[in-house]
This record gives C-alpha cells, structure tokens and sequence, in this order.
C-alpha cells in the first residue's frame, strides 16, 4: 500500500510528444502541509507533468508518485488525489447534487457526501439548480466540489485561478490554505502567473522548458530579491571601469546610458565615482519584484519563437544562484474540520465591488 505521507515525488521526468519534449528530465518533491504553486510560462510542460501525475499520460521515462506510489497503484485513488484540470465538463441539464452522486457512486462513497461537499465549497443553496446555468466561477466551484468526494489527501488544481474576480481568488486562498494546514493535506497549484498564485501559495516549483528552476519558499525567493541602482554618468564606460577596477563585479551599462549596478549601495557607489572623477547626475535604487524574479528564473521558454517577445534578464540583475529544497514534512497532526463557504467579514469587503461573481458563490 502507499505510505500516506501525502508528498508527491516527480523524478526525472520526460514526456516527447512526436518531436515536442514537453518535460524532460524534471524532478521535484512537493510536501504535505502547505499549498504549493506549480509554477511555469505556457508550455512549460505543467498540465502534462500534471496529466502524468494522475495517470493520464504515460511517462517517456522517470517517474511521478503519490505517497511513493504512481497513480495506477492508489488502489482507490479518489480517496487518495483529488484533481481539477482545465476543461473538464459538466453535463449542463444534470444539477450540481446529482452530477456529484454520479461520481460519489463511481468512486464508492455514500450519496451524503453529494450534499457534504456543495456545502464546503459554498454551493449548498445551489444544490438543485443545473450546472448548465452556472456562472464559471460556481463552475469552478463544482469542479473542487467533485474533487473532494473521496475525502482525498492530495489536491491538485490546473491553473485554478483562471477568470476568478479577487473575491474568488480570496476565497479560494482561505479555502486551500486550512486544507493544507490545519488539515495536513497536499496542495498543488499551477498557474504561469506567480501573481495570480502568490496570495495562495507558501511553497513554490518553478519550470521552464521543461526543467526546475527553483523549488523552495516562497518566502525564501522573496529574501533572494536583489535591489540594483541605476546611476546616470557623464561617462559611462569609464564608470564601468573604474567600479570593476574596484572590485564591483555587477556592473552593466543599460541601453539608455545608464549604468546598472547590482550588490553595491549609493554611497559606495557615489564614492568610487568622485574618487575616479567621473561626474554623476542622478543614481535611483531599485527593487527587483517577485514577478522580475520570476520572469528571469523563467527566461528563454520562448527564445527564438516566432512573434514572442525577448524574456531575458533585466539589465543589471544577476543570474540565480541554486536554491536548495524546502524542508522535511512535519509530523502528522490530527485533522480538523475546515472552512465551509464564502468567508465573511470585514477581509472580504475591500474586495467586493459590485455585484459578487466567479467564486463568490451562488447566484440566485
Ligand atoms: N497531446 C499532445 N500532443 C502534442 N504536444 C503536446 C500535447 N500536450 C502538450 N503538448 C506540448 O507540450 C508542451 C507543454 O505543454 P503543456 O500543456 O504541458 O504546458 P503548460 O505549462 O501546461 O502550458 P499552459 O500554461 O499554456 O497550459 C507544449 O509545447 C505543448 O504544445
């Protein structure tokens, strides 16, 4: 049997499609206890590193498990992963009670836990109204709903986020974040946007043609960001120069005639300039965001493809050194109920703007 540790373990994994390597080679392990952010551009190879996890899509070479185990081994895995991928379809004249009892029964659960889960995700008042008259946002509810009736241990969600308003997303977070931690559960999200997943996400893989970038914190990829400055001089190649001269090696001069400096501050700067004679008109610090850094971990996805733009590095930043993996799993606590529906408070209001939408719960 598998060992119910909740991790998932990618391990050199390849996928080729005809002359396409959608993965190649790619290996991560994501923990119990937190939600993780799968994250890569498009085409990066997450859906089908995904479709292979859940047995989908068979592997070129390597593997992917769930509690040590692939896929085909679960035994009954819908009370071990549940999963929702991009696409997946609604019979629109079934309503959303009896959609989820068709599969409450395919997977051997009671016709209770129909009712159990509507009411988790905030649907319960919607439980007799056809999925065909959902908005997309209760769509994508019903998607989590049906996900979760086997009670299982692994969440997995394809780019979940896709067309949600910020109540949604919100709710969503809450959501995913009590699964996780007060529950021990696994949580894996993708997305190729690190902003429309960093309000969600504690943990963080990071892909790019088909290979891991980063796998760690977020908070750690948060404490790499480096600030640069960005100094205007009378002469830019001679302050280039004489800051190398100096032992500054990241130093780089931008295409406006600037000069881009990384690890040094002003005034070390500003220094070794009036010591050089070289004048200097302005200086401006900044500060590399989380986007920036995921944009340079993601660079070159789409080098050379026709009609994409360049994504290299900002002038200036360094490349990535390599991060290290997250820590091991904490214990196992016991499990605890958690959230049931929309939250409500004053958290909620900053976002509502109007007419609730997407996730906001059902529409009446
Ligand atoms: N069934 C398939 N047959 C041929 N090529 C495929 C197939 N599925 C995926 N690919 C190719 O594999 C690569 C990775 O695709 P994949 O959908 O896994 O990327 P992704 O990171 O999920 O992208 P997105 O963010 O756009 O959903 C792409 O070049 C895609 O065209």
């Amino acid at each position: 049997m598998h060992d119910g540790s909740g991790r998932i373990v990618v391990q050199n994994l390849s996928k080729q499609f005809g002359t396409v390597n959608a993965v190649q080679n790619l290996s991560f392990t994501v923990e119990a206890g937190s939600v993780t952010g799968f994250l890569g551009p498009n085409g990066a190879g997450k859906t089908t590193t995904l479709r292979m996890l859940l047995g989908l899509v068979t592997p070129t070479a390597g593997s992917a498990t769930i509690n040590g185990r692939p896929h085909s081994q679960l035994g009954n895995p819908a009370r071990v992963v549940g999963s929702v991928l991009e696409n997946e379809g609604f019979h629109p004249g079934r309503t959303a009670r009896n959609h989820l009892r068709v599969y409450a029964a395919a997977i051997g659960v009671p016709d209770a836990r129909a009712d159990e889960v509507l009411g988790l995700v905030g649907l319960g008042s919607a439980a007799d109204r056809k999925a065909g008259g959902f908005s997309l946002g209760m769509r994508q509810r019903l998607a989590l709903a049906t996900a979760l009736l086997g009670d299982p241990q692994v969440l997995v969600l394809d780019e979940p986020t896709n067309g949600l308003d910020p109540e949604g997303i919100l709710w969503l977070r809450n959501f995913l974040r009590a699964y996780a931690r007060e529950q021990h559960r696994t949580v894996l999200v993708s997305s190729h946007l690190l902003n429309e997943v960093e309000q969600l996400i504690d943990q963080v893989v990071i892909i790019s043609q088909g290979v891991t970038r980063y796998n760690g914190s977020l908070d750690q990829l948060r404490k790499g960001q480096q600030s640069r400055v960005l100094v205007q001089p009378a002469d830019s190649a001679a302050l280039v120069k004489a800051l190398q001269e100096n032992g500054i090696q990241q130093v780089s001069p931008t295409p406006d005639g600037r000069v881009a400096v990384a690890g040094s501050s002003v005034q070390q700067i500003g220094d070794l300039a009036a010591k050089a004679g070289i004048a200097v008109y302005g200086m401006q610090e900044e500060h590399a965001d989380l986007e920036r850094m995921f944009f340079q971990l993601t660079q070159g996805q789409f080098a050379g493809a026709p009609g994409m733009p360049p994504q290299g590095p900002p002038p200036g930043y360094p490349p990535q050194p390599p991060y290290p993996q997250g820590p091991p799993p904490p214990g196992y606590p016991p499990q605890q109920q958690y959230p049931q529906g929309p939250p409500s408070g004053p958290q909620q209001q900053q976002y509502q703007q109007g007419p609730p939408q997407g996730w906001g719960g059902p529409q009446q």
